[in-house]
């Protein structure tokens, strides 16, 4: 019987996701399409590339999808005619089969104060907002953003120097002049936590909030396999060589421009931190690892404690997670 509701649940779950896939796909090639979507569809805003939050408890925060009608009332009230909300940027489908857009109001020069306070929320940074947001809603509003800064710094044809036009969907811009169709784009970045069996290694570089430590990444060069790009990155940033490279999962990164996380796990010899690259690096065991997982510490707050990670949006996060579980299975044979 639950076997047979699992099966059910997971069908009905497949089913979501291949019509969600299918309509997104429709809107990205039909402007008329998409443009009635956008009217039935839900609406996230952003100013100057910053999400609007509701606060629902403290600690947590929710993007806030408002309807067409609302954000038009809401532009109205905040003196602009409304003709802004065609820029809207496609990001996805609820489950509600809504479509799900993202919106700049920046570029209006309208006031962030007065459309948070008549949309009941707040503009919140997204370094500091994805500490907070839950589930799926944290990747979700990533690809806004994301998406709302590619368009922002891909106006012109890198051939012609001209200006390029977006589909309805904001999936891409054309340049008239040279036939040249640009997408958004990822940059792809290798990310790998190394264990020596026993411990695994963390790095900080300069720029990381006190006490923040990390799997060590870095982006891959042209023409790279991931091996590769792993096993060099490695080399540099603390002077071992890796085996045993086994891939975790994948993420898209907003920070700071978007990258394409490939996370994976590795294991080594001796360390040799070269300082250019990292502040730190050191190894971990897993009673330290339990203790700074326990950490509940914004990167904004005062009284930081000594070791803290990265958040559970993270690929980072979940690369330290699978290894601590790893350690248990271990413990437990
Ligand atoms: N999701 C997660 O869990 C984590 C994500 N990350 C992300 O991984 C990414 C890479 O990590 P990081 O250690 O900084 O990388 P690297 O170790 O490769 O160092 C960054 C340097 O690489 C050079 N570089 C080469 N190609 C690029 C490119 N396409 N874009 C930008 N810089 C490039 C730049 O140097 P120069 O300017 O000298 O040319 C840059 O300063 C970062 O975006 C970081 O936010 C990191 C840790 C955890
Ligand atoms: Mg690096």
């Amino acid at each position: 019987m639950y076997i047979l509701c699992y099966l059910c649940i997971q069908s009905i779950r497949y089913c979501f996701l291949y019509c969600s896939r299918r309509y997104i796909n429709r809107l990205k090639e039909n402007d008329a399409a998409c443009l009635s979507a956008l009217q039935n569809g839900h609406i996230f805003l952003f100013h100057r590339l910053i999400p609007l939050l509701q606060c629902s408890d403290p600690e947590t925060f929710r993007p806030i999808a408002l309807t067409y009608s609302e954000v038009q009332s809401v532009l109205h009230k905040c003196g602009s005619d409304g003709s802004l909300l065609k820029e809207s940027i496609l990001i996805g489908c609820s489950e509600q089969n809504h479509a799900q857009f993202c919106l700049d109001v920046g570029k209006s020069m309208l006031d962030s104060f007065s459309i948070a306070q008549n949309c009941k929320g707040t503009f919140m940074d997204l370094r500091k907002a994805f500490f907070l947001l839950e589930g799926a809603e944290a990747p979700l509003v990533a690809k806004a953003q994301a998406l709302l800064q590619w368009h922002q710094i891909n106006r012109f044809c890198g051939a012609t120097g001209q200006l390029t036009q977006r589909n309805q969907a904001g999936s891409q811009r054309a340049c008239s002049s040279s036939s040249i169709v640009y997408y958004p784009k990822m940059s792809p970045v290798v990310i790998v936590l190394v264990s020596d069996g026993k411990r695994c290694l963390l790095g900080r570089q300069s720029s990381f909030p006190r006490g923040l430590y990390s799997a060590l990444a870095g982006f891959c060069d042209m023409g790279e396999t991931l091996e590769e790009a792993l096993r060099r990155e490695v080399a540099e940033e603390v002077g071992l060589e890796v085996q045993n490279i086994i891939y975790s999962s994948s993420q898209h990164w907003p920070f700071p421009h978007s990258s394409f996380m490939l996370a994976c796990h590795a294991t080594v010899s001796p360390l040799n931190v070269d300082h250019l690259e990292l502040e730190d690096a050191r190894w971990f065991t897993e009673e330290e690892i339990t203790c700074a997982l326990q950490v509940k510490a914004p990167p904004w707050r005062d009284h930081r404690p000594a070791v803290w990670l990265p958040p559970k949006h993270a690929v980072a996060h979940r690369l330290i997670m699978e290894w601590r579980e790893q350690q248990h299975s271990q413990d437990t044979e």
